[in-house]
C-alpha cells in the first residue's frame, strides 16, 4: 500500500496528559515549541486531527507564520497543506475553525447525510470506510492526491488508532513543566491500550525548548 510518511506532533504535561480532565485545552507549549510546531506545519504536505480535537479545540490548523508561507510559495508548494478531520459521523461543527478551501473530512458511509449537507460549501468530503474511518484506506486517497508527509496533531484516539495499525513512523513529543493529572485526562494515546506486544521506539534526537524537553522518536 502506498501511504504518506506520517509523523505525530503532540505536546504533552510531565505526567503523559495532553488535556485536561473536562477535554479542555491547556498551553503546554511555549512560543519556542509553538514555532517549532508552525515549522512542521510548513513542511507538511497536509495536517490531520480526529473529531475530538475539532470539538475539544477548535483548532484553525494553519502555517501562522507569513515568512514559512513564503517560505513555501519560493519552494514551489503554492498551496497551504491540506486540513484534514478524521470524523466517521460527520460531528465537525458548520462554523468550525478548519472549514474553508483545503479542508477535507474523512466520513465513514453511515455518515447521516444531513450532517454532510451542513458541511460541504466548506470542504470536501472523502468517504472511507463503514462505520469508522478506514485509516489504511485514507492514507492510501492522501498518498494518491499527492500527500507525502502527513503531520497528525492527535487527539488521544486517531494516536492510538494510528499506532495500532502501523501507520506511524515517528512522533515528536514536546513534555511541558506542568503536571495535569486525573484518570480520566487524555493522555498521548488512549484507546484499548496494547496487550502483549508494544511498538518500540528509538529515540532519534532530545532537546530543551522552553521549560520543556522535546523527543523525538522514531516507530520501529
Ligand atoms: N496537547 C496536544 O498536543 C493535543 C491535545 N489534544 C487534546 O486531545 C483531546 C481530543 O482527543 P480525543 O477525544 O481522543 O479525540 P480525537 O481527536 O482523537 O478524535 C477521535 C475521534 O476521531 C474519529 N475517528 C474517525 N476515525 C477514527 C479511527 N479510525 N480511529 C479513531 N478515531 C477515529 C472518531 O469520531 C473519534 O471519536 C482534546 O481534549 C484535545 O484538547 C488534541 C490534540 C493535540
Ligand atoms: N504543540 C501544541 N502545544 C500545545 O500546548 C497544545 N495545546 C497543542 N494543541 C494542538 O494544537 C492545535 C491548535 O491549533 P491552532 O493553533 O488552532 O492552529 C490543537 O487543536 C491541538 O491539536 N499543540
Amino acid at each position: 500500500m502506498n501511504r504518506p510518511f506520517v509523523f505525530i506532533n503532540s505536546a504533552m504535561s510531565a505526567d503523559g496528559k495532553i488535556s485536561s480532565r473536562d477535554r479542555r485545552q491547556i498551553r503546554i507549549s511555549g512560543k519556542e515549541d509553538l514555532m517549532r510546531v508552525d515549522e512542521l506545519r510548513a513542511a507538511s504536505d497536509a495536517i490531520m486531527v480526529g473529531v475530538g480535537t475539532v470539538l475539544a479545540d477548535d483548532p484553525g490548523l494553519r502555517v501562522k507564520s507569513r515568512i514559512l508561507r513564503e517560505k513555501r510559495k519560493d519552494m514551489g508548494q503554492l498551496k497551504e497543506p491540506f486540513r484534514i478531520v478524521a470524523d466517521s459521523n460527520a460531528r465537525t461543527p458548520a462554523n468550525a475553525k478548519i472549514l474553508g478551501p483545503g479542508c477535507m473530512i474523512a466520513v465513514s458511509y453511515s455518515a447521516p447525510e444531513e450532517r454532510l449537507d451542513r458541511l460541504r460549501s466548506g470542504c470536501e468530503i472523502i468517504k472511507c470506510g463503514t462505520e469508522m474511518v478506514d485509516l489504511p484506506g485514507l492514507m492510501e486517497e492522501l498518498y494518491n492526491r499527492g500527500v507525502r508527509r502527513l503531520m497528525v496533531e492527535g487527539g488521544a484516539r486517531l494516536n492510538w488508532s494510528l499506532i495500532e495499525l502501523g501507520l506511524v513512523d515517528e512522533i515528536y513529543i514536546y513534555i511541558g513543566g506542568l503536571i495535569i493529572g486525573g484518570e480520566r485526562a487524555p493522555s498521548l494515546v488512549d484507546g484499548p491500550g496494547f496487550r502483549n506486544s508494544f511498538p518500540r521506539l528509538s529515540l532519534q534526537s532530545v532537546q530543551r525548548l522552553d521549560e520543556g524537553l522535546l523527543l523525538q522518536w522514531e516507530l520501529h
